[in-house]
């Protein structure tokens, strides 16, 4: 790690407070519901009435979004009688930070006053049954990048952040499942709707056949290059969160019929998509 990287890595939680500060200043209610929107998945903030709009870049010690499709700045205002505020797109690793600094929203929004959080992110699709489109509730993860020692609270050591040690088998509040799966049966979207494990990993490269073999070998239903890090620093941090995805494409698990992924048809799955996930996330907030 760079030194620059390893004294504001030492500074966190001090750059956490001047976000969260900065931030207070300009928004004139407490949030108590938090969105992230994954690539394509941007519209979600248009459901929030009477928004104001922040750019990241004018936010002290914010990680700035590089990929296209995720517009870069923060969106708060009024969703079903609740006051939110939505990351509309994120950091990845893959654009170069660290994951304790992608995840620096997640902390700041904590902040700010949240005490829900749903993190959403597009997918490829490991499990066959799958389909592109559907919307895939994640009960459970497999950390590839904090198994093998890249995991966003290792080394902060600063119990203001949180703890040491974290257990994670309680991260997907299953009271906030509960709510998003009743929200699919009054939306009439059950048969999209899919329940399962979502992995993490560092990206940019989308898996090749042999990598999408080994991950369903290893139990997974969908693979990312986000969330997972944001569900763990939200647990830190502790927020109850729900957490969910859209298969914008299968993963190639044949030689012979291996398809080309391309971020612009990400980006086209959550186009197509976005007037029902603006919904379920809606329904969501309004029964938490
Ligand atoms: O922000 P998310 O994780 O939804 O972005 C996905 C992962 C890659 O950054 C990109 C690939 O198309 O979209
Ligand atoms: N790692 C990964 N991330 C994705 N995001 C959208 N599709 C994919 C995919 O196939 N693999």
């Amino acid at each position: 790690m760079c030194s620059h990287c390893s004294s504001e890595k030492q500074n966190l939680y001090e750059h956490v407070q001047e976000a969260v500060a900065f931030l207070k200043n300009n928004i004139s209610k407490v949030p108590t519901v938090g969105i992230i929107c994954g690539s394509g998945l941007g519209s979600i903030a248009d459901t929030l009435i009477n928004p104001i709009f922040i750019r990241y870049e004018e936010v002290p010690h914010f990680p700035v979004a590089k990929v296209d499709g995720h517009e870069g700045r923060i969106v708060v205002g009024e969703l079903n009688r609740r006051f939110a505020i939505c990351m509309q797109g994120r950091a990845h690793y893959h654009d170069g930070y660290p994951l304790w600094k992608c995840t620096i929203p997640v902390r700041v929004m904590q902040g700010l006053g949240i005490t829900h959080l749903i993190i959403t992110n597009a997918v490829g699709a490991i499990n066959p049954n799958y389909e592109v489109g559907d919307i895939l509730i994640v009960k459970d993860h497999l950390d590839l990048m904090g198994l093998t020692g890249t995991s966003p609270i290792s080394g902060l050591d600063d119990d203001r952040l949180g703890p040491k040690f974290l257990t994670v088998t309680d991260a997907y509040d299953k009271e906030m499942i509960k709510v998003a799966k009743l929200t699919a049966e009054k939306l009439g979207i059950t048969d999209i709707v899919r329940e399962g494990a979502l992995t993490c990993v560092g990206g940019p490269c989308f898996e090749t056949v042999t990598e999408c073999r080994m991950l369903r070998l290893l139990g997974v239903d969908a693979v990312g290059m986000s969330n997972v890090p944001e569900v763990i620093v939200a647990r830190h941090c502790g927020l109850t969160v729900l957490s969910f995805c859209l298969v914008t494409n299968m993963g190639n698990l044949d030689h012979e019929s291996c398809e080309a992924i391309s971020h612009a048809s990400v980006i086209d799955v959550g186009a197509r998509r976005s007037e029902v996930i603006k919904k379920f996330v809606e329904g969501i907030v309004q029964n938490i």
